[in-house]
C-alpha cells in the first residue's frame, strides 16, 4: 500500500517535471524588440567629437535603421554609428534578464565589413551622469553579411571594451559585463574601418529572455522534489508511530489479556477444588495438602488429627423441610466450623452431609476438644427454617500407618457415635485396640 503511493507520487512528480520543463521551453517567454518605428531618441556619432572629418547622417525608414557615413582618417581610430537612448542616464533598464540579443544587421561599404554593437550600463562608480563616454562598453564585434539575415548573440559573449577599461582607468573588480542599468545601445562601424563611403542598415534589434530565470525555475522544480521527499518521510515516520503505538496498544491488550486468562484459570483450578454449596474443599482439593500433612508426619514427627463429622438425621431434615432448606443448612454448617478452626485447618466436603476436617499440628485431645466444641455451637446455634440440628464426630491421629488406615479409623469413630445415639464426639487412639 505504502509502495504504491510512493510510486503513484513518484510518477506525479516526473510527469509534472516533464511537463513543467516543456512548459517552460515554450512559454515564459519575454522580449525587447528595438527597431526603426521604436520610440526611442535615435541620433548618429562621428569621429568629429574627437576631431576626426568623418561625417554620417541617419534615417529611419520602413526598410529599417539607415546609418550612412563617409569615413575620413583624420582621426587615428575613425569611427562613425549610432545610438539609441532607452532612459535617462541614470534610470536605465535592466538587460540582464534577457539571455541572447538577435540583430538583423547588413553592412555596405569596402574593406572590412564588421560592426560593433555596445550595450551601454550606468553605474555610480565609474559613470559621470553628464558625460555619456563613462557608460561601461559591453560590446561584441561581429560581421553581419556572414549571415543570411539575423544573427542571434548569447550575452555572454560580450566583453567589456579594453579601450574604456583602460581610457577611464576602470578598477579591475568593474572589468566584467554589466546588463543591469542600460540607458544607451550603440552600433558602430569595426575597429579595421577603411576610408570611404559606408552603410549600416539594422532592421530589428530583439533582446531575448525568460520571465523566470532559468536557474530559479530549476531550483524550484527540485524545490518539489525535495518537499515531496521530506512530506513522503514524515507521513513514513507519522505511520510508523502509529504502527508502534498499535503494536504496543495490543501488547498490553495481549498482557491484559494473558493476565485475565491467569486469573480465569486460577478461578477454575480453585473451583475444581472447591464445592460450590458450601465453599468448602472437596476430596480433590484436599489430597494434595493432606499428602503433604502425611509427609510432615512421618519426617518431622509432627501431630495430625482429623474430625470426622456426619449431621445427624438429615435425611429427615431434607423430608420435612425441603431440599432447598436441607442445603441452606448445609452452607450454615460449614460457615459456623470454619468459624471456629484455625488458620491451617481444611474443611472437606467428604460426601453428601459428611464433613471431613484435616488439623495440622494438632494433638488427639485438642481435635478432640475443638470437635466438642463445634457440636456444642451446632446445638445453640439458629438454623434456617427453625430446624434443630446436631452432628456426629469421630476424631482421631495420625500414627505409622497409611493414609487409608488413618481416614477409616475416623469413620469407625464417627460409626460409633452414631450408634451411641448420635450428637456426640467419639475419638480414637492411633492403635484403638492398645
Ligand atoms: N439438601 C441436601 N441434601 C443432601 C445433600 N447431599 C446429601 N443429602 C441428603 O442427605 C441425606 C443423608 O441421609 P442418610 O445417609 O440416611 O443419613 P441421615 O439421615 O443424616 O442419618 P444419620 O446419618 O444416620 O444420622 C440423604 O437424604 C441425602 O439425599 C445435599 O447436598 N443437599
Amino acid at each position: 500500500m505504502q509502495s504504491k503511493s510512493l510510486s503513484t507520487g513518484l510518477l506525479l512528480l516526473v510527469l509534472f517535471s516533464v511537463i513543467s520543463l516543456f512548459a517552460y521551453q515554450h512559454s515564459f517567454n519575454t522580449s525587447l524588440v528595438i527597431n526603426a518605428e521604436s520610440d526611442y531618441a535615435f541620433k548618429p556619432i562621428t569621429d568629429e567629437s574627437q576631431g576626426g572629418k568623418t561625417t554620417a547622417t541617419l534615417t529611419l525608414t520602413p526598410q529599417g535603421i539607415v546609418l550612412e557615413c563617409n569615413i575620413v582618417k583624420a582621426y587615428a581610430w575613425p569611427f562613425c554609428e549610432f545610438a539609441i537612448k532607452l532612459s535617462e542616464i541614470s534610470e536605465g533598464i535592466d538587460i540582464s534578464k534577457y539571455d541572447t540579443v538577435t540583430l538583423d544587421a547588413r553592412y555596405e561599404g569596402e574593406g572590412s565589413q564588421r560592426i560593433r554593437f555596445y550595450i551601454r550600463n550606468f553605474h555610480p562608480t565609474y559613470t559621470d551622469i553628464h558625460n555619456d563616454a563613462t557608460l561601461k562598453v559591453n560590446e561584441v564585434e561581429y560581421e553581419p553579411n556572414l549571415y543570411s539575415s539575423e544573427v542571434t548573440i548569447p550575452l555572454k559573449n560580450f566583453q567589456v571594451a579594453s579601450w574604456w577599461i583602460s581610457e577611464l582607468n576602470i578598477p579591475l573588480e568593474h572589468f566584467a559585463p554589466d546588463f543591469t542599468n542600460v540607458s544607451v545601445l550603440e552600433i558602430a562601424t569595426g575597429s579595421l574601418i577603411s576610408e570611404g563611403p559606408v552603410k549600416i542598415v539594422v532592421e530589428e534589434i530583439r533582446f531575448d529572455g525568460k520571465l523566470i530565470p532559468e536557474t530559479v525555475f530549476l531550483t524550484g522544480i527540485i524545490g518539489v522534489w525535495i518537499a515531496f521527499a521530506i512530506i513522503y518521510l514524515l507521513s513514513d515516520l507519522k505511520r510508523l508511530r502509529v504502527d508502534l503505538s498499535s503494536t504496543r496498544q495490543k501488547a498490553i491488550e495481549l498482557e491484559s489479556l494473558t493476565e485475565a486468562l491467569k486469573l480465569e484459570s486460577k478461578k477454575f483450578e480453585t473451583m475444581a477444588k472447591r464445592d460450590p454449596l458450601t465453599g468448602a474443599r472437596n476430596r480433590a482439593g484436599i489430597r494434595d495438602s493432606l499428602f503433604e500433612q502425611v509427609q510432615l508426619v512421618y519426617l518431622q514427627q509432627t501431630p495430625l488429627s482429623i474430625v470426622f463429622m456426619d449431621l445427624d438425621h438429615f435425611k429427615q431434615i431434607n423430608d420435612v423441610h425441603g431440599h432447598d432448606v436441607g442445603d441452606e443448612v448445609l452452607k450454615v454448617f460449614a460457615g459456623l466450623v470454619t468459624g471456629l478452626t484455625r488458620q491451617g485447618d481444611s474443611l472437606v466436603r467428604w460426601g453428601g452431609e459428611e464433613f471431613l476436617l484435616v488439623c495440622p499440628n494438632t494433638e488427639l485431645d485438642q481435635a478432640s476438644q475443638l470437635a466438642e466444641k463445634i457440636r456444642s455451637l451446632l446445638e445453640v446455634s439458629q438454623w434456617p427454617d427453625g430446624v434443630k440440628v446436631t452432628c456426629s464426630f469421630g476424631v482421631t491421629q495420625m500414627g505409622q500407618e497409611s493414609t487409608g488406615e488413618f481416614i477409616a479409623r475416623a469413620d469407625e469413630a464417627l460409626y460409633k457415635a452414631k450408634s451411641k445415639g448420635r450428637n456426640r464426639v467419639v475419638s480414637f487412639h492411633s492403635n484403638p485396640k492398645g
